[in-house]
């Protein structure tokens, strides 16, 4: 969907497509110098990873597999709480291989944390962090190794994947979404 249709909810496109897809294919490039021969499982995160998984594994120049978990995080006001339900599991089997958590953005940090601290306990080779966009207020989640698209600021972002109560998924950029449409 191009953004003209929805253009009086956005307050700023902040990311292009064109943007958007430079940054996925350098952090392709950046994650095969780490694993070279070695075909990690991309874990996204469902639903606001599902472009972004997509498409920085055909971005990806060598082999990966792909697996989803889909989550529920709790909030308080709307802020995550740090309680997370398991609402889709991972079909991979994990142990021993390299894993690459993907997300579209990380804000409090507490949804990863709880990611990690959940495939940490399926002995995997190696977990690694990749998230699109990272919020000014990120918790750190520990000595994980982290790939970061972008740095943003704290506005509710929708496009590319992510979404205002299931809406705006479709959008090519990434955008700020105005404070009316939240009404
Ligand atoms: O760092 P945190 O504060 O924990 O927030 C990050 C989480 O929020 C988003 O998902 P969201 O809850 O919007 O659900 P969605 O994946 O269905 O879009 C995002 O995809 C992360 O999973
Ligand atoms: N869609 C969306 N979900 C989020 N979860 C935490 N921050 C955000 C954001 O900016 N946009």
């Amino acid at each position: 969907m191009e953004a003209s249709h929805v253009a009086g909810d956005l307050e700023t496109v902040i990311l292009t497509e064109e943007q958007i897809l430079a940054r996925v294919t350098a952090l392709a490039d950046e994650l095969h110098r780490q694993y070279e021969t070695r075909a990690p499982v991309l874990v996204g995160v469902l639903g606001g990873a599902a472009t972004f998984t997509v498409d920085l594994a055909r971005a990806y120049p060598g082999q990966v597999e792909i697996g989803w978990m889909a989550l529920k995080s709790y909030t308080t006001g709307n802020r995550a709480s740090g309680s997370v339900r398991l609402l889709k599991d991972l079909e991979v089997d994990i142990a021993g291989r390299d894993v690459v958590i993907v997300d579209g953005v990380i804000d409090t940090g507490l949804t990863m944390r709880w990611l990690i601290s959940s495939l940490r306990q399926r002995d995997p080779a190696s977990i690694t962090v990749c998230a699109l966009l990272r919020k000014p207020d990120t918790a750190r989640f520990g000595d994980t190794p982290t790939f970061v698209g972008f740095d943003v600021g704290p506005g509710l972002i929708v496009g590319y994947g992510l979404d205002y109560q299931g809406q705006y998924r479709n959008l090519r950029c990434a955008a700020v979404l105005a404070a009316h449409a939240y009404a």
